[in-house]
């Protein structure tokens, strides 16, 4: 450390912090560790009596923690992503809009192998708030080597954004409720105006509600109108699992050209149903979905309204933290569900 005129010191970093006593009334640190002295500390210093201070004498090679964590943020963060801070040397990142978090896990894994730096993210494709903090970062000592942070920029450049926020598109959605108790007016529809309000609630774009019996061509005629009619994403509801009349996985593959999965590692959701024609997609609920408030169906449908075409393997790896907790009140996404 140094000592140096409070006057020439604009600009250093405060070797430790500055205690101020006001008889009374407040004994605390009036200036912490690390902080950068500004023009304007001059007068409130030489009012505590400080006519000297000791400040850290950084070399060429070494950079301060709030300079530190501003370089990361900034290397690591993508579309979607501005910064708060520093405060006290740590860095937030935030979602710039509402949209699906994606964090580049390689990338992270290897950021947070450079010693003393450290990046902690929300789970990849939980689905944010705007304004809500998805990562911070920091490096642990008060100054640190410069060369770890232009390690952290170049890992950023060769392994592609670390950190982004993916916009959710308003797709055209149709819903076609199949089983013939609800059809024929038995029963009144519950599962219709569940999904309504979950479109409603993720921004997708409902075109309409339709109906069919449990008889597989019936559901085929009413997906092929909906695909027919420019609809992006279509949902088939119930009569997916074993019964005698669960038709809906056949006429899901009658009009599919890739079946992703019959099934998914995920309870509630075991019997869902995944598939495209084109890059239309065309999902199966299962009956859990009308039942349960959150389901495989809430891991799947926001990736599929920000543009992902979702593979096999991604449904596969959906089995860790796909038990869902049931938990009285539901919480999700503040729960281990899909993490
Ligand atoms: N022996 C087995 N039983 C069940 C299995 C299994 O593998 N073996 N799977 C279970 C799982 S997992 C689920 S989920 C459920 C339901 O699957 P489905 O999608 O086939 O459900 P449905 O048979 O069509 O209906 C079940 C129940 O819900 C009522 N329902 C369906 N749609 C509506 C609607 N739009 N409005 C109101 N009510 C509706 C329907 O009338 C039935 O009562 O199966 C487990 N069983
Ligand atoms: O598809 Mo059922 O989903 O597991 O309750």
């Amino acid at each position: 450390m140094k000592k140096v005129r409070v006057e020439d010191a604009v600009g250093a970093v405060l070797g430790h912090d500055l205690t101020k006593i006001v008889p009374g009334e407040f004994k605390g640190p009036a200036f912490k560790k690390g902080h950068i002295i500004k023009k304007e500390d001059i007068p409130i210093l030489k009012g505590m009596g400080k006519n000297h201070i000791y400040v850290i004498d950084l070399k060429e090679h070494q950079i301060h923690e709030d300079e530190a964590a501003l370089r990361i943020g900034n290397a690591v963060g993508g579309e979607g992503i501005y910064l708060k801070g520093p405060s006290e040397g740590k860095v937030s990142l935030r979602a710039k809009y509402k949209g699906l978090l994606k964090i580049n896990l390689e990338a992270l894994e290897t950021i947070n192998s450079i010693e003393l730096i450290i990046l902690a993210t929300l789970h990849n494709n939980t689905l944010v708030k705007k304004d809500e903090q998805v990562a911070g970062t920091r490096i642990i000592p008060l100054v640190t080597e410069k060369s770890k942070i232009e390690r952290v920029e170049d890992i950023s450049k060769k392994l592609g954004t670390v950190i982004k926020i993916k916009r959710l598109k308003p797709k055209k959605i149709g819903i076609v409720v199949t089983g013939t108790e609800v059809y024929e007016g038995r029963i009144t529809d519950k599962f219709g105006p569940i999904l309504k309000n979950k479109v409603e609630n993720y921004g997708g774009e409902l075109v309409d509600i339709r109906y069919a019996p449990d008889d597989s061509s019936q559901i085929e005629k009413v997906i092929e109108e909906f695909l027919k009619e420019d609809v992006e994403i279509v949902f088939a509801s119930g009569g997916m699992s074993v019964d005698a009349d669960d038709v809906t996985p056949k006429a899901i593959k009658n009009v599919s050209d890739n079946i992703v999965t019959y099934g998914s590692p995920v309870l509630p959701g075991a019997m869902f149903m995944l598939a495209y024609r084109g890059k239309k997609a065309i999902i199966g609920i299962p009956a859990c979905g009308m039942y349960y408030k959150t389901t495989v169906f809430d891991l799947v449908f926001p990736r599929i309204l920000a543009g992902e075409i979702l593979s096999r393997k991604d449904i596969i790896s959906l089995a860790h933290g796909g038990l869902c907790l049931n938990c009285d009140i539901c919480n999700y996404p503040i729960c281990p569900f899909g993490k």
